[in-house]
């Protein structure tokens, strides 16, 4: 069988001149090439654009996009929140490094008292949740870990950023309200031991998470010097468009079908972030987080 392929393609049949030959190999070789710059797979997409550096300071960048058709069924419901305006910010100035600091320790404190064995692990103030090995534990359950100073400092950066979002989406903040989940977390390099670990797949929160009309994240670790890879990234049509970590940097951007993003895998060292999400939905509104009390954990 091997025989027959070899002569076959060794003497032309009669009637295919070699230069027919050479125009369908360069066709499948043309083909080849445009299969790896526009193939299927977004995170493999040859254009990359970088919207945000970690070495610059950003006072606020921002790009408006189309919002969806389904956005626009929902502004019935919820006039004052999604104000008719889709689109992504970053900001550098609105969260202090000190804030930022503190609430880097926090995660690591209380991270401390668990960790995924995969490369992902979350800590949630609001539930206690806490990846421990390949689940969750509740860390209020286990450990004493934190201070009223660190909720206290927790809820001003929260509150900063709504602020932020309802200003640029020029909305009144009474109309915004925090959401669930809301969380910490920590990636590294590590293989992926359950699903939780896949950080890196392209979705889109408000599909992911059901809730959130408005994402923000807040970085807590910088791109390039305490973690490589572990880029956001946005997947346009066009290009992808990738925000760098950045201490202190908050980005925030409406949580719709315009906006699928995903995080490449992180490369080496750490990174951290919160993942702060808001819904204009009062039904799915979450309270602050509150130190508890003695005897309540
Ligand atoms: O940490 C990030 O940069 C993004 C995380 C994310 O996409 C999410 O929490 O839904
Ligand atoms: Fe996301």
């Amino acid at each position: 069988m091997i025989g027959c392929l070899f002569s076959r393609a060794s003497v032309p049949a009669p009637g295919i001149s070699y230069r027919r030959i050479v125009a369908r190999l360069s066709l499948v070789f043309i083909f080849l090439i445009a299969a790896k710059f526009f193939g299927s797979e977004e995170t493999d997409k040859a254009k990359s654009v970088t919207f945000a550096k970690s070495s610059e300071s950003l006072r606020q960048k921002s790009h408006e996009v189309q919002c969806p058709l389904d956005y626009h069924t929902e502004r019935v419901t919820f006039p004052k929140c999604l104000t008719g305006r889709c689109g992504r910010y970053v900001m550098d100035e609105v969260v202090r490094q000190d804030e930022a600091q503190h609430l880097l320790r926090i995660a690591q404190s209380g991270l401390k008292h668990g960790g995924s064995s995969g490369g992902a692990s979350i800590l949630d103030l609001h539930s206690g949740a806490l990846s421990f090995e390949t689940k969750f534990i509740n860390i209020y359950k286990i450990a004493d870990v934190f201070t009223q100073e660190d909720f206290d400092v927790y809820k001003r950066v929260k509150n900063k950023i709504h602020s932020a979002i309802a200003t640029s989406f020029n909305m009144q903040p009474e109309a915004l309200y925090l959401t669930k989940p809301t969380f910490f977390s920590r990636m590294n390099s590590r293989e992926a031991k359950t699903v939780h670990d896949e950080y890196w797949h392209v979705h889109i929160d408000k599909e992911t998470y059901g809730s959130f009309h408005y994402t923000s994240l807040l970085y807590l670790s910088n791109y390039g010097s305490d973690f490589s890879g572990g880029r956001f990234v946005f997947v346009d049509r066009a290009a992808n468009v990738t925000v760098e970590p950045r201490m202190g940097r908050v980005s925030f951007f409406t949580s719709g079908s315009e906006h699928p993003h995903f995080v490449e895998r992180v490369e080496s060292g750490t990174r951290y972030a919160i993942t702060i999400s808001f819904t204009c939905d009062p039904n799915k509104a979450i309270s602050d987080p509150i130190l508890p009390s003695e005897g309540q954990s």
